[in-house]
Parts: C-alpha cells; sequence; structure tokens
C-alpha cells in the first residue's frame, strides 16, 4: 500500500531540533530535516506544501517532548504507534468529546507496526533508553496536573505530549505516506516547570537517536 521510493522527510518545530537531528544525521543524501514550526497548525501547512513535491515516502515529526508520569521518564525517547490529537472536540457539561463521537471524523493516526518496529529494533541495538506508546498533540502545552490527568484520560496509554505530530499525520495520512513520531523527553508532562526542563540532554537524544537511524531509513 505504501511506496519504498523516495526520500524520508523529517519535520521539526525549532531550529535547535533541527540542527541536532542534522548532526546526528551527518549529511545524509536520502533525508530532508525541514522546520514545521511550532503547533499542529503550522505542522500540518509546512508539511502538506513538501509533501505535495511528491518526493517523499516517509515523515516523521520529531523534537523534544513531555513525558506522561509513569510512561514515560525525562531522559527517554518516545516512538509513536499511535499520534492522537488530545484536545480537538467539544466541551460538554458531562466533559470532553472527541470528534469521534459527533461523526465528525478521526483525530487519530495509527503508525505502521512494521516501521515501528524496523525503527525500535535499530534504536534498541543501540541500547537507547526508549518506549513505544501513543503521543498525544496539543495546541496548548500541558501546564497543569488536572489537565495531564484529563489529557491522558482521553488517550489510552499516552507516554507523551507534543504540539505538531497530529499535523505532520494528518498531513501525510491525506498524501498516502506513512507517517511516525518520535520524541525526546525534555520534561514531564504537568506543572509548568521551565528550570526543570532538560534541553540539552534532550537535544544529544535526538542527535544520537538519528545517528543511528540514518543508517535504516
Ligand atoms: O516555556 C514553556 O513553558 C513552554 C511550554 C511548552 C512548550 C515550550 C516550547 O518551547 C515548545 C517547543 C517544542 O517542544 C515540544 N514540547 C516539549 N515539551 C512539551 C510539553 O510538555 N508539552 C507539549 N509540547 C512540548 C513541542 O512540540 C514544541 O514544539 C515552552
Amino acid at each position: 500500500m505504501f511506496s519504498d521510493q523516495g526520500r524520508t522527510l523529517i519535520m521539526t518545530a525549532v531550529s535547535e531540533e533541527k540542527r541536532a537531528i542534522q548532526r546526528g544525521l551527518q549529511n545524509n543524501p536520502n533525508i530532508d530535516v525541514m522546520l514545521a514550526g511550532v503547533g499542529p497548525v503550522s505542522a500540518a501547512a509546512h508539511t502538506a506544501k513538501l509533501l505535495a513535491t511528491g518526493k517523499y515516502k516517509l515523515v516523521i515529526s520529531t523534537g523534544i517532548g513531555g513525558g506522561f508520569i509513569g510512561k514515560a521518564e525525562v531522559g527517554t525517547l518516545v516512538v509513536s504507534n499511535l499520534i492522537a490529537a488530545a484536545d480537538i472536540g467539544v466541551e460538554t457539561l458531562d466533559g470532553f468529546r472527541r470528534l469521534e463521537e459527533l461523526g465528525f471524523g478521526s483525530t487519530q493516526v495509527e503508525v505502521d507496526s512494521e516501521l515501528v518496529f524496523r525503527v525500535t529494533e535499530a534504536l534498541q541495538a543501540e541500547k537507547i533508553h526508549m518506549v513505544i506508546g501513543p503521543i498525544i498533540t496539543v495546541a496548548t502545552a500541558t501546564g497543569t496536573a488536572e489537565s495531564a490527568d484529563e489529557r491522558a484520560r482521553r488517550v489510552l496509554g499516552a507516554a507523551a505530549e507534543g504540539m505538531e505530530g497530529y499535523g505532520v499525520a494528518l498531513a501525510a495520512q491525506i498524501f498516502g505516506i506513512r507517517a511516525l513520531e518520535i520524541r525526546a523527553i525534555s520534561n514531564l508532562v504537568g506543572p509548568r516547570d521551565r528550570s526543570a526542563w532538560r534541553m540539552k540532554e534532550a537535544f544529544d537524544l535526538l542527535e544520537k537517536t538519528y545517528s543511528v537511524l540514518g543508517e535504516i531509513l
């Protein structure tokens, strides 16, 4: 169903993430690393523009991310098996309702299991500390313990949170191209404490990750 011909596109939100990935890839001629901007709308628009060139077989949304407590600690890599928007829906008096419940379509993109296997096998071989699980996408980063609990409940087993994955994955789905999301955990999802973010460790983990994946993508 999916083509094996073509290049791999890596979409990342900000320049610092892009530079870390490029260091890992070391001028790999088959892979383009491009900026998506921050947030799902910017990510979807930029990704769709690039996929319209017809050059790509695979797109990866990647960068630093928040880890859910008990699922992905700081310093861990999360590889998605599901990419899910966690704040597209409606609030009702009985709580949040996803688009699916309203009959307005889907807010989730499943990741091809063969692709997850191939990527995680390569990372495990290099002893990269990694978990596989759903990664949620939010337009507003979570900043309280209550929102973290509420959003984790919306997507069963949610391991990590970012702000671009679903936008990238939806664009890929529209073009019939496989999508994957990978996050290096820089902080825990919950009360905002910027001083606790471990950015350098997360950028180093991104670099190491793509030095491995450059060999197999
Ligand atoms: O200063 C802040 O409090 C702050 C809060 C959320 C995100 C940022 C960014 O710098 C956004 C950059 C980028 O990072 C991803 N990210 C990292 N951690 C999280 C998170 O816990 N929840 C959602 N997104 C996160 C995200 O994909 C952004 O593109 C600053």
